[in-house]
């Protein structure tokens, strides 16, 4: 395993780019620490991609350097790099049987046969494949397929990193939640540095430790899902994760009470000037309905998802989501909506701002 460290990195597919626009991935400096599973994620075009086939040497930078375990690989081709990837897509070598596609990266290291058999079968009870072990991956299922290439993803135990782009999108639903549950058990037994990238947050909240979110080709915030979830840096980040996303509303920030359409709401700490395109985030879990204090509000519908309820309201012409228990009854003169203080994030130009 190794640590991975992106030093001024930066790409732009224009050989001469005029500013940060035409740059598909924007500066960043970070270290992806050894042994570490993280998740790449953010919305179609936002650059993970890029990003990492820097990391797989797929893609030179355009600028910076990239480093496994302090050793500058900028420039070193896949093959030197000494990492396992699985693609959106299945990889697999239809005229050979299920165990010989699995065996093929130790065998292409010489490793003892002996050794082989051990970690297919192994792998191959991982993916649930032990009974086709025989069969020819020609004629499989694209669904099939694709465990095998996971399975020969996974196979070696002593590579630097292991790069997932997308794998499980073609896999059915519910295997999908099995094969994640099994990524994340052998990173728990091996201790893999893991690159896992998606589109989707319940992939990357129940897979990664820290959570990479991308927009617009930056890095916005890298974090557990606990820190997106409580304090969203960005508010790409408070609209993306949590179902539904955070709320936003324009405001004026006033020492600790933020000006909001409708009235003011009391804020936990104290905020010196706060400039810019000012707004506060506060996620649906930690607003309530009232009859007798908050903020004005018409309800415009009510969703029934199950373990609690969406409700869908307006707050003078804003659009503001609140989640109430199932059993919540919503009476005709529940007309107000109380925010959680110590659950409010400000924000300014798209940023979060610090209490003071
Ligand atoms: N080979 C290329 N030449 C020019 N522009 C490219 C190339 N590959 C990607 N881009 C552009 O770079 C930006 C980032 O693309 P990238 O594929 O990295 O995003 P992504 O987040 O992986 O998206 P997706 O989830 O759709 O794969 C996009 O605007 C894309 O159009």
């Amino acid at each position: 395993m190794a640590k991975i460290t992106l030093e001024n990195l930066a790409h732009s597919y224009s050989p001469a780019p005029k500013g940060p626009e035409d740059y598909a991935l924007k500066e960043l400096n970070h270290d992806w620490q050894d042994g570490a599973a993280y998740a790449l994620l953010g919305s179609s075009g936002c650059g993970k991609s890029t990003l990492l086939n820097i990391i797989s040497g797929l893609l030179i930078p355009s600028q910076g350097r990239i480093l496994f375990d302090g050793v500058d690989v900028t420039r070193a081709p896949t093959a030197e790099r000494n990492i396992a990837q699985v693609f959106q897509f299945p990889v697999v070598y239809d005229t050979m049987t299920v165990r010989d596609n699995l065996a093929f990266p130790l065998r292409n290291r010489g490793r003892p046969e002996a050794y082989v058999a051990e970690r297919v079968a192994e792998i191959a009870a991982m993916i649930g494949m032990e009974h086709m072990l025989d069969r020819k991956a020609r004629g499989l299922t694209a669904d099939a397929k694709q465990k095998i290439s996971l399975g020969r993803g996974m196979v070696r135990k002593d590579v630097n990193a292991l790069l997932f782009d997308e794998p499980l999108t073609v896999i059915d639903p519910h295997m999908k939640w099995e094969l994640r549950t099994q990524l994340k058990k052998l990173h728990h037994d091996f201790g893999h540095t893991m690159i896992y990238v998606t589109h989707d947050q319940t992939e990357a909240l129940t897979f990664a430790d820290k959570v990479v979110v991308m927009y617009d080709g930056r890095v916005v915030q890298i974090g557990t899902p606990e820190e997106l979830f409580d304090r969203p840096e960005h508010t790409f980040v408070g609209y993306f994760i949590g179902s539904p996303g955070m709320n936003l509303l324009p405001a004026k920030i006033d020492g600790a009470q933020a000006l909001v359409p409708g009235g003011t709401t009391p804020l936990a700490g104290t905020y010196g000037a706060v400039q810019g395109n000012v707004q506060i985030g506060v996620r649906p879990e930690h607003v309530r309905l009232s009859a007798h204090e908050g903020l004005p509000v018409t309800i415009r519908r009510i969703e029934d998802v199950g373990r609690h309820r969406i409700i869908r309201a307006d707050l003078m012409g804003h659009d503001l989501n609140i989640i109430a228990p199932e059993d919540m009854g919503v009476g005709a003169d529940m007309t107000r909506a109380v925010f959680d203080p110590s659950r409010i994030n400000v924000y300014a130009d798209d940023w979060r701002v610090a209490a003071a």
